[in-house]
């Protein structure tokens, strides 16, 4: 018997549990202090309710019980409390304010993740009111609650997301489209939402635009969703949205939301405060205010929150909430880490994951080109970590380079598409840098293409070795083929000359290796190019990623953050 806790759980020993108990403890007193009752709500959930809700977390554990119900470990609990609202307090009048301390369940989104799997969260919820003064009361409780935690530097990125809806509603584009843009905000993809944006925006594909699509939105409204994301700063962020959106006649909430900006600003959050679009990022859960709090010490955000009017709707009822949560261990890591830092974020080297190998020489190109002093960088000997004054560069295998950023260790990094999306890390994309491309490719030896396909018809099934196994998957489950796929570290092309494998994806470049080895493309699976992104706590806490964004982009002509020269300069 091995006797250890299960992956992704943990004891919590007493000096720890100590601690834990006093700031749950003063946090419930605040949020009781400020009329918000207490709810428990059950560990299980029936799946098809949670699902009703909207976009939530993936839970770790799933399974059917006698009555042939899918049930969940709860991966959340505002989706509990908008279902209890809906049923059992359907004739409550209201307005309810709930607070809560609960255990949830989450799973880790790739497997290179370690994160827990049982989480703390302290939260409220507040049902059946809607308007500024409320959403400033939870936005300046949830600043408070993290004080309150001990973390004490934080940056609150807001925003609200009635804007980017009415520009999508007006948009005249096919939900296909949006759907698309709906993704790339979720997943803080700049560069792809740059592509379709930037495609329809008059942009052309040599420039790194997509062709426009048909179903693509109008020109005026594509190129405002596109700059929307990056429109980032003080109270100036806000007249910049307005000014980007009122010709197109989506000004939306903006008035309520600058109202609670302004509300928030007099209770003393201006400092706290970042206006951030790209906070923006699921629909279907929130309808107005949203916000994520980030410590310039921790790579994952504190908490979150926002208003979700039509959530308690999808349970029965039509009622207007807003609310938030924050995780009681990250926010214990940020203020520990916080308290052993001797500055704030700017006073601490900037992070730079290169990597090695054959994205390494034009990488620290484009990083001397961007302005970064990268003396020793090309020569490194065994070094892995080299020190110039403001940046650390890391040195690292292009497939750690997600990795290392995901995590923390790096504030941004480079490394090619194809290893962004292979690793899945959550990352934010922000330039395509434009060098190391390459293609992703099905292939096989050739002259056998007959001969696969019967055998596929037999077995149902085709053998693919690869070294990207996620990519590949993705591919085969896009085109609907059975495949098992065979794992390799290199030399790849070897598999279907030695019978290992039917095919292969592998990457090609000049087409060299495939030729050699007599093997022929089957199908495309993607183009990649070398990326620099970020950790996204990072870049809502530190400008200099910003900055070098930005110059990056510049150098790399037509690019991702190359049409936003600035909060006070719409026009790019
Ligand atoms: N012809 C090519 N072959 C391989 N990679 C290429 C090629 N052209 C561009 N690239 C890019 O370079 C990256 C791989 O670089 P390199 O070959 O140095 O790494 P590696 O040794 O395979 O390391 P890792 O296993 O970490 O990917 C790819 O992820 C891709 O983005
Ligand atoms: O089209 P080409 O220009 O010939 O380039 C493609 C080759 O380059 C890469 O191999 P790499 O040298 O990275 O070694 P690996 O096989 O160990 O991955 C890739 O896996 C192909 O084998």
């Amino acid at each position: 018997m091995n006797a250890v806790t299960p992956s992704g759980f943990r004891d919590v020993l007493a000096e720890e549990a100590l601690a834990r108990e006093a700031i749950t403890r003063a946090v419930a007193d605040l949020f009781a202090a400020r009329g918000y009752v207490p709810i428990e709500t059950p560990t299980l959930e029936v799946m098809d309710v949670m699902r009703a809700g909207g976009r939530m977390p993936a839970s770790p554990f799933k399974f059917f019980d006698s009555h042939d119900d899918l049930l969940a470990m709860r991966p959340d609990v505002t989706l509990q409390i908008a279902r209890a609202c809906a049923t059992r307090m359907a004739a409550e009048e209201g307005p309810l304010r709930f607070r809560y301390t609960q255990r949830v369940f989450r799973e880790a989104e790739t497997d290179n993740q370690v994160v827990a799997r049982e989480l703390t969260q302290c939260g409220v919820e507040c049902i059946g009111e809607r308007g500024p003064a409320v959403d400033a009361e939870i936005v300046a409780l949830f600043a408070e609650a993290l004080r309150l935690a001990g973390a004490t530097d934080f940056v609150l990125g807001i925003a609200t997301v009635g804007v980017l809806r009415a520009l999508l509603e007006r948009s005249g584009a096919a939900e296909l489209w949006k759907l698309a843009v709906l993704d790339a905000y979720h997943d803080s993809d700049f560069v792809a939402l740059d592509r379709l944006c930037g495609a329809v925006a008059g942009r052309r594909p040599e420039d790194g635009a997509e062709l426009p699509d048909p179903g693509a939105a109008a020109p005026a409204y594509a190129d405002a969703i596109g700059r929307l994301a990056r429109i980032r700063g003080g109270r100036e962020a806000i007249e910049e949205v307005r000014a980007l959106v009122a010709p197109l006649g989506c000004v939306a909430d903006l008035d309520d939301f600058q109202d609670t900006c302004d509300r928030l600003a007099a209770a003393g959050l201006a400092e706290r405060l970042l206006v951030d679009f790209s906070v923006v990022s699921s629909f279907n859960y929130y309808t107005g205010i949203v916000f994520e709090a980030a410590s310039p010490h921790l790579g994952a955000p504190l908490g979150s929150g926002g208003r979700y009017d039509r959530m308690i709707g999808a349970y029965g009822i039509d009622r207007p909430a807003a609310g938030f949560a924050f995780h009681l261990e990250q926010t214990m890591a940020a203020a520990s880490a916080e308290a052993a830092a001797t500055g704030g974020r700017a006073a601490r080297p900037l992070r730079i994951a290169v990597p090695k190998g054959s994205l390494n020489a034009e990488a620290i190109a484009c990083l001397e080109e961007a302005g970064l002093d990268v003396t020793g960088l090309a020569s490194p000997g065994r070094s892995l970590v080299i020190s110039n004054p403001g940046v650390d560069y890391i040195i690292v295998r292009p497939s750690d380079a997600p990795v290392f950023v995901a995590l923390g260790a790096a504030d941004c990094g480079i490394c090619g598409k194809d290893s962004l999306q292979e690793v899945g890390a959550d990352v934010v994309e922000l330039v395509d840098l434009r060098f190391g491309g390459c293609r992703f490719v099905v292939a096989e030896a050739a002259g056998t293409t007959a001969a696969i396909e019967e055998r596929y018809r037999k077995l149902g099934s085709m053998r693919i070795a690869t070294k990207y196994p996620a990519i590949t998957r993705a591919h085969f489950a896009r085109t609907g083929t059975q495949v098992e796929i065979v794992y390799l570290h290199g030399n790849v092309e070897l598999a279907p000359m030695v019978g290992l494998a039917e095919r292969i994806v592998d990457i090609t470049a000049t087409g060299t290796t495939l030729a050699e080895n007599n093997l022929e493309i089957v199908e495309e699976v993607l183009a990649s190019t070398a990326r620099f992104f970020a950790n996204g706590c990072a870049l809502r806490t530190d400008e200099r990623i910003v900055g070098l964004a930005r110059t990056l982009a510049a150098h790399a002509p037509h690019h991702s953050y190359a049409p936003i020269a600035g909060a006070s300069n719409p026009a790019g």
